[in-house]
């Protein structure tokens, strides 16, 4: 099958092998029907850092709306052979299949949302078959994105206004990797990208500059630079360092001094090799002595937030940063780690029964119930979060306990003013919520990022933002790990 096929088929087989052979268990031993919570988090901030910008939902409705098996589906998973060489699926199940309709109830945490470990950006409530079919491409999507989202995010804060450009594609982890990168690295606040893909599908403003070898194409770099201002009169960015960075700046300035009477304007110079602090601030008394003072100076060359902000400490006059390896590989996380846990599971007399999967580290066990996020703020910005069971009752007075240190508590004050996280966006299969556009969840993440503390915000060792259990919720989830245990 041809590349561009592949995305323009159905997606339903986007999923791991064992969901299909515990979805064809669970239908034979009539479970497929019963009710079931399951709950997307992360365990830890990706980079070391205080904070996640929740990224991907979009793609996740896509795929659960268009989440139907078709012929071909059917027809590949019918060829599926065990290793006596009879089939894996009986022909009734997959006649089961092709009748299905997505009917789960979805809620999540809208794109652009900060969120801390262990908080559901996704609640999936439906028929067990389906809810856990999903498992693995609502993490392929939500895991990835979340993540580039969260980088870019750091890269933007380093660069403290100046705006930033994303250049990755070339360097991304595949086709998708580039194409996903490019959406979740807008929400994370780049101003442009160089995929005109993305740019095509998602609408993100495109920029760029050239490569070396439009310069090695001609006999000299004024030649080349001539050409290319010819070609583009405005705002046009010449990448100096292809022989001597300091003399081909002098050699731009001379090119726009040669173009001006022609209406031609130097946008930029682009560095992209040798010591960035020391060439930037050169280049820019070269370009401030000729006048050109609004000409930015663009640096790329395997940046990033440390990297960024190392130059801006060292007097760097770089304005422009174009990111493009470290920012779409994720560099130096390459995973986010997310994981689908089953959370709740209704009984056949119709009362629902908490699951929890026990880990030797407490991080790694699941919380158990159906769980929603209670986010309290004030006029400064956000205070705490609060994971608690919309299955039980609050008590009146809320406590929320430190999930590293169950000793540490903190009352919230009645009146406090919250928000919950997790809005609804499928009832029973149904979509009911609106997806935003590309540019609001932008806007949204800009917005959620300036109401986290600074301290939150820093790349290095940063505070942890108090999120935690409520209380009721913590008790019940030590009993239930004691009682297991015990049993
Ligand atoms: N002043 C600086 N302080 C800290 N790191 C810098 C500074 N200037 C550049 N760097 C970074 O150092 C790394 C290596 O740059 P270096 O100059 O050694 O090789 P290079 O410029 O990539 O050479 P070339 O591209 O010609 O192979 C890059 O990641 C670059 O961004
Ligand atoms: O450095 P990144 O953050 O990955 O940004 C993208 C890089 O892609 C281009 O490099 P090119 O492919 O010409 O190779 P180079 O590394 O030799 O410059 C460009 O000049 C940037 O350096
Ligand atoms: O336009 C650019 O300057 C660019 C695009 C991709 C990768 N590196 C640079």
């Amino acid at each position: 099958m041809a590349l561009k096929d592949i995305y323009a088929t159905s997606l339903s087989l986007l999923t791991d092998l064992y969901q299909l052979t515990m979805a064809y268990g669970y239908w034979k031993s009539g479970k497929a029907e019963q009710e079931a919570v399951f709950h997307l988090y992360f365990r830890k901030n990706p980079f070391t850092g205080g904070y996640t910008i929740a990224a991907g939902l979009e793609h996740v409705v896509q795929y659960l709306q268009d989440l139907r098996f078709r012929d071909e589906d059917l027809a590949y998973l019918a060829s599926l052979k065990g290793s006596q060489g009879q089939p894996l699926f009986e022909q009734g199940f997959l006649d089961y299949l092709r009748n299905m309709e997505f009917s789960c109830s979805v809620d999540a945490v809208p794109e652009g949302t900060v969120v801390f470990p262990s908080e559901p950006l996704i609640r999936v409530t439906g028929p067990l078959l389906q809810a856990q079919l999903i498992e693995t491409p609502l993490l392929t999507i939500l895991n990835f994105q979340t993540l580039i989202a969260t980088k870019a995010a750091r890269i933007v804060d380093a660069a403290k206004g100046d705006q930033v450009i994303e250049f990755g594609m070339r360097r991304a982890q595949g086709i998708d990797g580039a194409l996903s990168a490019a959406r979740a690295a807008y929400i994370g606040g780049v101003s442009a990208t160089s995929d005109l893909l993305a740019g095509q599908h998602y609408n993100i403003p495109v920029r760029g500059t050239h490569a070396h070898s439009w310069v090695q194409a001609f006999d000299s770099e004024e030649e080349a630079f001539e050409a290319y201002g010819d070609a583009f009169p405005q705002d046009t960015v010449f990448l100096v360092d292809t022989y001597d960075t300091l003399e081909g700046v002098k050699k731009a300035i001379s090119t726009a001094q040669k173009l001006g009477p022609k209406g031609f304007k130097l946008g930029g110079i682009r560095l992209d090799s040798g010591d960035l602090t020391y060439l930037s601030v050169e280049a820019r008394k070269l370009l401030d002595a000729a006048g050109f003072t609004d000409t930015n100076i663009v640096a790329s060359n395997d940046l990033d937030e440390r990297l960024i902000t190392h130059l801006k400490q060292e007097g760097a006059k770089i304005n422009v940063w174009g990111i493009g390896t470290k920012m779409v590989t994720a560099y130096d996380q390459p995973a986010l780690g997310g994981v689908y846990k089953l959370a709740a599971l209704r009984t056949e007399q119709g009362d629902w029964e908490y699951k929890i999967k026990l880990s030797e580290q407490l991080v790694k066990t699941s919380n158990p119930g159906k769980l929603q996020v209670r986010r309290y703020m004030d006029d400064s910005g956000y205070m705490a979060d609060m994971i608690y069971n919309q299955l039980e009752s609050l008590p009146d007075h809320l406590r929320i306990v430190d999930p590293l240190d169950s000793t540490r508590r903190k009352s919230i004050a009645p009146d406090t003013k919250y928000k919950e996280l997790l809005v609804p966006v499928f009832e029973q299969g149904k979509l009911t919520y609106t997806l935003p556009d590309l540019q609001s969840i932008q806007a949204t993440a800009k917005e959620e990022l300036s109401k986290l503390h600074e301290s939150i915000r820093r790349y290095l060792n940063p505070h942890s933002y108090p999120a935690g259990l409520e209380e009721s919720l913590h008790h019940y989830k030590t009993a239930l790990i004691l009682k297991l245990r015990n049993e």
